[in-house]
């Protein structure tokens, strides 16, 4: 034979595997993205396609998930070489294991103390921000007489691990969604507002105290709304900026739907009560739309979040 085979490994890449821990109602979070790959005795795999010592990759995916729920989540590292060592202690043929894992850290959203004394400091407590910046964006629009200024950002990463549902909604004979009453609500915030000042030079807005009063009103009000949508938490996160910032008329948003699955562990004889789900990134539900001050012009573009 002119060829041999070299290196080889095979496995399931990016396995995004989201455990929720439940502490009574202070939920925590692992986020990680889990590859494997295994090496050893596969020479016959490529050589003939006899897949005998091939265990699949879909077992292998399998099994990241079975082990969230079975052994959770300590550290990235202690997950890792259980993986590895179960991998390369139970199948014969399996010489070597590598697992790689990122984890995505998350942060908890502090309520607003005037809505915590409504519904309890508890319910601060399943709601998250990742960590890192998000992107702040502005863009200034100057005819020789009047301002126009539209500022926002993108890609700040929120989930609740709790109070969501979704359920009532029209269906036809190609729906298949099971009704949800406690899930996962998870979105990348893009937001633009407009701002009123349009000409008094001094009277314009504190552009950097109205920034961190924006995103903190919109985090507040994603993590203290009960949602049965997302439209309706895309509202509440909009009015709230409305209704405490007065500098403001007009907020348009862009909310992909981060789907959470929960995995089904039943084949393998373990129970999953909410705690492990698949964190699929495509498709996912796309949910625009612009929230106004009574009486103002709709001006922001359709389509200038995704810009
Ligand atoms: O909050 C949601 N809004 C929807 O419009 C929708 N559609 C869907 O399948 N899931 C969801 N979730």
């Amino acid at each position: 034979m002119p060829t041999i085979l070299g290196q080889n490994q095979y496995g399931k890449a990016e396995n995004r595997v989201v455990r929720i821990t439940r502490d009574g109602d202070t939920h925590h979070i692992k986020d990680l993205n889990v590859s494997v790959a295994l090496s050893g005795d596969m020479d016959e795999v490529h050589y003939s396609g006899s897949n005998a010592n091939v265990l699949p990759t879909d077992t292998t995916k399998n099994t990241v998930f079975a082990f969230a729920k079975e052994h959770g989540i300590e550290s990235a590292e202690q997950f890792g070489i259980h993986l590895a060592r179960h991998f390369v202690t139970s199948q014969e043929p399996i010489g070597t294991a590598r697992i790689r894992i990122e984890e995505y850290a998350w942060e908890r959203i502090a309520t607003s103390d005037a809505n915590s004394r409504f519904i309890g400091a508890d319910d601060v407590k399943h709601s998250f921000v990742r960590k890192g910046q998000e992107t702040r964006t502005t863009q200034i629009t100057y005819d020789g007489q009047k301002w126009e200024v539209v500022s926002g950002l993108k890609d700040l990463t929120v989930m609740n691990s709790t109070n969501s549902e979704f359920w009532g909604y029209a269906k036809d004979r190609y729906t298949t969604l099971k009704e949800a009453y406690d899930r996962i609500l998870a979105t990348d915030v893009s937001a633009r507002w407009r701002y009123n000042w349009t000409d008094d030079e001094e009277r314009m807005p504190n552009w950097e105290k109205s920034y961190e009063q924006a995103r903190k009103h919109m985090l507040q009000a994603f993590a203290e709304t009960y949602s049965l949508s997302l439209q309706q938490t895309l509202y509440q996160m909009g009015s709230r900026i409305i209704e405490s910032r007065s500098e403001i008329d007009e907020i348009r948003f862009s909310l992909p739907n981060n789907h959470h699955f929960l995995v089904d562990l039943e084949p393998f004889g373990l129970e999953n009560d909410n705690e492990v789900y698949f964190a699929a990134d495509r498709p996912y539900g796309l949910i625009e739309a612009t929230v106004l001050r009574d009486g103002a012009e709709q001006r922001i573009p359709v389509d200038m979040t995704n810009l």
